[in-house]
């Protein structure tokens, strides 16, 4: 880490008055390491750390580094429905039990991990010197949302869109194609090493905040990670984004659901009826397929990678079923609206997307195909990552 990163300049963030960070390992692995590089090397008070002792149960919690299971450290943010009276540390992050995944938080404000990669990747050249000469390239997986695509076209990079997995990243770093990478799943990384790695990504948030305050912690007001996201926002325009999971919905059922998309996708102007029928606000898609996938490198070919449709203004709806669900099936609705006029990248998510979350129930049918799945409290279970997230939280009622 320390050939990577200035560690000097975060030092000098992580002691100042002006900053105050919090980190928690949910009980994973990665408090040993926390405890040796952010407070022993790089000075950050031992209390900034949360639940870093490493438990064989963690704790009894579940270590996923999510607005719902990291809730001490959400809490301490802000960002929970009981928050502490003491005003939030500036930063804030969380890795889960093997620490390869990672979420960031502001003080009272959340980064989706499709922006945590579009910025880290924005700003890698100038604030992290292991990147200093350039980057190689950027990949993201398919449903992650489009930020980085944006990043790339403005910055000249080369860029690959790969299927979930991280093995695909790999092959493009093995073949010198790609620094930076990333998923909406929470996992990002860089060509380090050929694995997504949940400390990696905080020195590189904590890079990017001493970069931008160099100047500022003598005096001057400090540059935040809200800031940063809404600069971010206004430059590159911002991708309101979030996924909906149906857990548990019965594997017939996810499978026909799927073919019903496959089809409708080959007729556009039938889908851009009932798009239309549904909500005539939402601009039109231009493009339906499913994707797949040709690997530059080993030239394998993966079919079936989920079911996308594009539309006009940017904006996205994928369709995929989870590969690592484990009772049924689960099937993963990724919503993603795009926003170029700085002037509208500030409004509120749910606003936002509801447009493009009633097109995409009524296109996929989803309730009909998925029926009423938990029949105990006679809600469609609906799984929702945006609550998670803060974003859009609302259930179903079952007829
Ligand atoms: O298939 P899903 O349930 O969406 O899970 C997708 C995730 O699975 C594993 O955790 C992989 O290591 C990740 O790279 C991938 O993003």
């Amino acid at each position: 880490m320390k050939s990577i990163f200035d560690f000097e300049s975060i030092q000098k963030l992580l002691t100042s008055p002006k900053f105050t960070f919090c980190y928690d390992a949910l009980h994973g692995v990665a408090g040993a390491y926390a405890k040796r590089i952010f407070v022993e090397e790089l000075g950050a008070q031992e209390s900034s750390l949360l639940n870093c002792v490493p438990k064989e149960d963690f704790g009894g919690g579940h270590p996923d580094p999510n607005l719902t299971y990291a809730k001490e450290l959400v809490s301490r943010m802000g960002l929970g429905k009981s928050n502490s009276e003491v005003e939030p540390p500036e930063f804030g992050a969380a890795a889960d039990g093997d620490a390869d995944r990672n979420m960031i938080l502001g003080k009272r404000f959340f980064v989706t991990p499709s922006d945590s990669v579009s910025i880290i990747a924005a700003n890698a050249v100038e604030a992290i010197p292991y990147f200093s000469a350039g980057l190689k390239g950027v990949a993201r997986s398919m449903p992650t949302s489009s930020g980085l695509d944006v990043v790339a076209k403005n910055l000249n990079l080369k860029f690959f869109e790969v299927p979930t997995g991280w093995k695909f990243f790999g092959n493009l770093m093995d073949a010198g194609l790609c620094s930076i990478c990333g998923e909406e799943s929470f996992g990002t990384g860089s060509d380090h090493i050929r694995e997504k790695d949940g400390i990696w990504a905080v020195l590189a948030w904590l890079s990017i905040l001493a970069y931008k305050n160099k100047e500022n912690l003598g005096g001057g007001e400090l540059v935040t990670v809200e800031d940063i996201v809404r600069n971010h926002w206004a430059t590159y325009g911002r991708h309101y984004y979030t996924r909906y999971d149906y857990e548990n919905v019965d594997a017939g059922a996810a499978k026909e659901l799927m073919a019903y998309l496959v089809r409708l996708q080959s007729s556009i102007s039938e889908v851009n009826e009932i798009v239309s029928g549904i909500r005539s606000d939402v601009s039109k898609v231009v493009h339906a397929d499913e994707f797949e996938y040709k690997d530059p490198i080993d030239g394998s070919i993966s079919k079936h990678q989920g079911i996308r449709y594009l539309f006009e203004d940017g904006s996205r709806l994928i369709f995929r079923l989870s590969g690592t669900g484990s009772e049924g099936a689960t099937i993963r609705l990724y919503i993603e609206q795009y926003e170029k006029d700085p002037s509208k990248t500030g409004r509120d998510s749910q606003d936002a997307l509801a447009p493009l979350v009633a097109v995409a129930l009524g296109l996929s049918k989803m309730q009909e195909f998925t029926g009423p799945i938990c029949t105990n409290c006679h809600y469609i279970d609906f799984h929702c990552y945006a609550q998670q997230w803060g974003l859009i939280a609302f259930n179903l009622e079952s007829p």
